[in-house]
């Protein structure tokens, strides 16, 4: 039963991601190709080996600032309804094809504005090709459902016109709202009016907080604008100490974190390349984990972190031992803390995922069975 989950049991077990970026998810074959059809010249690698090693350059950066100066030529690419909607439909197939059953997946449509495109433009044509993709994934027998959060960056100051965007496609596949991009000088404050106007409304949001500044982000992002997840949120620890006997005393604010049942959208990975922690195994999501905080594991961004969420749920089985149990018990909280309806989360917790992974328990009895991916009921 505590046998260590194979790779490919990994695979097959349904997973749930909270937190990735549609334009940090591009297949390089698709960057390689959309640049081309669309004359832009400005890409820095050609062929599509050169343009993975390019982006997977940012695994090096460092620091929040450098890792997202990548995007420019993501985005450079995404400036037509066609590429858009082409990568939306891939990144829904990429994901099923990894055994994700729910993704809820971010993007910012101030970024395809370049050419002419409208807000509007930009997010149906990422509605409409997450529709072919989770269609096309289906006809290959892996079932998904993706909700859209549209990000406002936080160097702009375009969040209210964002969230009116956001309420304003919520019954078409939009599920919430969030601000992204660099985190240090620019505080969840400055979009407060964003956020008293989504609360009014009754929408989800959640916001970056917590990976590239420490605490007073958070405390803002929670207590001043109300968010009801916090994207990475990692540097929670920062109010935790450990008495002489090794338990761990929370402060205030890591105390509300955990007695709100207040969503950590961890992504490990990332948060190494972006300096915020210095290795997986060093990740204070174990301990987070331990503690019972509601933490949840993503991927941020699939191209320039090199991985997927069978990539990050087999580092964390690497690094801290954890069982098919304790992937169970991260995709729960993930499946908890989605922007869907309640009851659809319900429906997915016990149709889908538990299904999933008592199936995957009982190869240990029974030996491995054919593949079988979840089906969605
Ligand atoms: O980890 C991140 N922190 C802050 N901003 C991020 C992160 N990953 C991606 N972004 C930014 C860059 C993208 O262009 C934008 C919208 O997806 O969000
Ligand atoms: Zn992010």
């Amino acid at each position: 039963m505590t046998d260590v989950p194979t790779a490919d049991q990994i695979r097959r077990a349904p997973k749930v991601l909270l937190h990735d970026h549609l334009d940090g998810g591009l297949r390089p074959e698709t960057v390689a190709e959309l640049a081309e059809q669309q004359g832009y010249d400005a890409l820095p690698a050609t062929g599509s080996d050169d343009i993975r090693r390019w982006f997977a350059a940012a695994t090096e950066a460092g620091s929040l600032e450098e890792y997202l100066e990548r995007f420019t030529h993501t985005v450079g690419v995404m400036q037509t309804a066609h590429a858009i909607s082409r990568v939306a439909a891939e990144c829904a197939e990429d994901l099923a094809a990894d055994g994700v059953v729910y993704a809820e997946v971010r993007y910012a449509p101030e970024l395809s504005t370049l050419q002419g495109l409208s807000l509007d433009e930009v997010v149906e044509a990422v509605l409409d090709g997450f529709r072919r993709g989770a269609a096309k994934a289906r006809a290959a027998g892996n079932r998904i459902r993706i909700g859209v959060l549209l990000c406002a960056m936080r160097q702009e100051l375009r969040a209210r016109e964002i969230a009116e965007l956001t309420v304003k496609y919520r019954d078409a596949g939009v599920v919430g709202f969030d601000i992204a991009g660099p985190e240090a000088g620019f505080p969840p404050t400055r979009s407060l009016e964003a956020f008293e106007y989504l609360r009014r409304e009754n929408c989800h949001f959640t916001i970056h907080a917590g990976e590239g500044f420490g605490l007073p982000s958070i405390w803002e992002s929670i207590q001043w604008c109300g968010a009801a997840r916090l994207g990475h949120g990692v540097r929670i620890v920062d109010d935790i100490e450990f008495a002489e006997d090794g338990s761990a005393q929370l402060g205030r604010l890591a105390s509300f974190v955990r007695d709100r049942r207040i969503p950590l959208e961890m992504c490990p990975r990332s948060n190494v390349h972006t300096g915020t922690v210095p290795s997986v195994a060093e990740h204070p999501i174990a301990l987070l984990r331990r503690l019972n905080f509601r933490v949840t594991v993503n991927t941020d961004n699939r191209l320039m972190s090199q991985t997927s969420m069978s990539d990050e749920f087999g580092d964390l089985v690497d690094a801290f031992g954890y069982s098919l149990d304790d992937l169970q018990w991260f995709t729960v909280n993930a499946m908890k803390s989605a922007f869907i309806p309640f009851d659809q989360r319900l429906a997915l917790i016990n149709e889908v995922i538990k299904p999933g992974y008592a199936a995957l328990r009982s190869e240990a009895v029974f030996g491995p069975v054919a593949d079988h991916t979840p089906a969605l009921a």
